[in-house]
């Protein structure tokens, strides 16, 4: 409650300083108007003297109102960029891994950086101009009113075609040419990709492919960016004709008017030429901000791939894993049903045929994708009584890519244990089989460890994957392809130190493999087989 109200009173304040700041710009022109006019009179000089001063005070607080309300305005909207990126960080963590669907990399790093950074525009360079400008020209209209009333008239028709078509001419050329941010997401997906396969695009002769689509994209990016360039020449262009056209139809009606107020009535359009500019841009951004707005409400749309129970049930203390008659599948079910038991601590291992759904049905357990038939139960309990978040935290699961850090051994263990001390950092690498290795290496724990862990060797990597596994302590490990990628004495190695965690008062594990040497270590294989289709 005092955060809205600490929000709204800053914006409020904020705004009302940039009002007037607004207004003694206005105040600058015109005193200074009024000065030059009623100096070429040559009066006694103490007659100038209130304008004299008048354009100082204005000139000064000018700035410092500007400044104060850049500090107030900004401080709102980097507050609300903070909500946003947080809001827009839920949206794929709920979403994620299983919910992403088809958006790329790229363009979802341009959505979380780009996207919600133009939103920052909504309020400082759409909603914040607007409304300055229209409260310090409803001021400046009214002060020429007062002076002469069809002058005060004039100005209004002013502001009126000029916010008319500022609005309808700029956001409709904008449009026209939109599609900046999606042009920059592709732009990003596009480097992004060929970043990562540099080296294949290389090795298999594409990389002039992977050049062409970049540079293709670059010149989309570019396009649309001077797109906006030419709809921020029509506004200039709207701006000056209108105020142009109002001085010359104010002139034309100033015959009766004293020679000093001439002056300032006249250079009053002018005035105003600054808080038209702030539409005329507001305008150019308006597409823009509308499309980063629907890119993000679309995340948000993504929803849950599982979605948790309205009053879960907590955690039973037991560990037992059953399956019964389960069906996994993305889009439809591609398993036959398959039913198993692991009590706790035992081991088992599932295997079949490549796209059978042995990995589905690893996310499946832990509730990162919905089964299409039967239950899972944990503890006697069915996992969809619990909460996904929760059911994770029971269940680990290991994969055959699981992303390696590009930081120290230490930062990619605490990824599971932001609070684990060295010593528990040293036993999960017993643990896992790495220990021996790190010590010897010199930096020890501190050892980076390359892009996607690219300084560890394979076996290496997949035993710090297994350490951080085993520092989340999980009950039941599942484990997709432990060995993959490993040469035959390395891999019995990591399934001597894997099976070493199984046993009584020990973990469960589920080996998703089809390695004849890793299932010839399990008395219990389960093998999925295929829907005929
Ligand atoms: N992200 C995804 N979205 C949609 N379908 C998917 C996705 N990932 C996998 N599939 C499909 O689900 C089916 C099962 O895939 P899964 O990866 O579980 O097979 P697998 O038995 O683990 O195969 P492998 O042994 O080759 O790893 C396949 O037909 C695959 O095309």
């Amino acid at each position: 409650m005092s955060r809205t109200y600490s929000r709204r009173a800053r914006l409020g304040t904020g705004l009302a300083m940039g009002v007037a700041a607004q207004l003694a710009a206005v105040g600058l022109l015109l005193a200074s108007a009024w000065l030059i006019v009623r100096a070429a009179e040559q009066p006694p000089v103490l007659y100038l003297m209130v304008a004299i001063v008048s354009v100082r005070f204005f000139g000064i607080s000018r700035s410092v109102l500007r400044y104060v309300e850049r500090l107030l305005t900004h401080d709102v909207a980097l507050a609300d960029a903070v909500e946003q990126r947080v809001a827009t960080y839920t949206d794929l963590d709920r979403a994620a891994p299983a919910g992403l669907g088809d958006l790329r990399r790229g363009d979802l790093v341009s959505r979380v950086v780009a996207d919600v950074a133009r939103m920052q525009d909504r309020l400082l360079r759409l909603r914040i101009p607007w409304w300055i400008g229209l409260a310090a020209t409803a001021v400046v209209v009214v002060v020429v009113a007062l002076i002469d009333a069809p002058s005060g008239l004039v100005i209004t028709a002013g502001v009126a075609v000029a916010a008319l078509s500022l609005r309808w001419l700029v956001a409709r050329a904008g449009s026209r040419r939109s599609g900046r941010a999606e042009a920059q997401g592709r732009l990003s997906a596009e480097v992004a990709a060929a970043a990562v396969a540099a080296r294949e695009l290389v090795a298999f002769g594409a990389a002039d492919e992977a050049r062409a689509t970049a540079s293709t994209a670059t010149g989309d990016a570019e396009s649309a960016q001077s797109g906006g360039a030419s709809v921020a020449g029509i506004g200039s262009a709207v701006v000056l004709a209108v105020a142009g056209l109002t001085v010359a139809v104010l002139a034309a009606l100033s015959g009766g008017l004293d020679p000093v107020l001439v002056g300032v009535v006249l250079l009053a359009p002018i005035a105003l030429v600054e808080p038209w500019d702030g539409w005329s841009e507001a305008e150019r951004l308006r597409p823009e901000v509308t499309a980063a707005a629907a890119r993000l409400a679309a995340l948000a749309d993504l929803g849950a791939p599982v979605e948790d129970p309205a009053d879960p049930r907590p955690l039973p203390d037991g560990n037992d894993l059953v399956v019964e008659d389960v069906r996994v599948g993305w889009d439809t079910p591609v398993t036959t049903p398959i039913s198993f038991k692991v009590p706790e601590g035992a081991a088992m291992a599932v295997t079949g045929p490549s796209g059978v759904g042995k990995s589905t049905l690893g996310y499946a357990l832990l509730r990162l994708l919905p089964t299409w038939h039967g239950t899972v139960s944990l503890g006697g309990v069915p996992t969809t009584e619990l909460s996904a978040a929760e059911v994770r935290r029971r269940i680990g699961y290991l994969g055959q890519d699981d992303a390696v850090f590009d930081t120290s051994i230490r930062e990619n263990l605490r990824i599971a244990d932001p609070e684990a001390d060295d010593e528990r950092l040293r036993a999960a690498l017993a643990s896992a089989g790495l220990l021996v290795s790190v010590d010897a290496m010199p930096q020890g724990l501190d050892t980076p460890v390359g892009e996607h862990g690219g300084r560890l060797s394979g076996g290496e990597r997949q035993r710090l994957c297994l350490a951080r596994l085993l520092l989340a302590d999980h009950r039941v490990l599942v484990l997709d392809e432990p060995t993959e990628h490993l040469d035959a004495p390395t891999a019995a190695a990591l399934m001597d130190d894997v099976l070493a965690l199984a046993g009584p008062g020990g973990r469960s594990l589920v080996v998703i493999s089809h390695s004849p040497a890793v299932l010839a270590r399990f008395d219990d294989v389960v093998r999925l087989s295929r829907v005929d289709p």
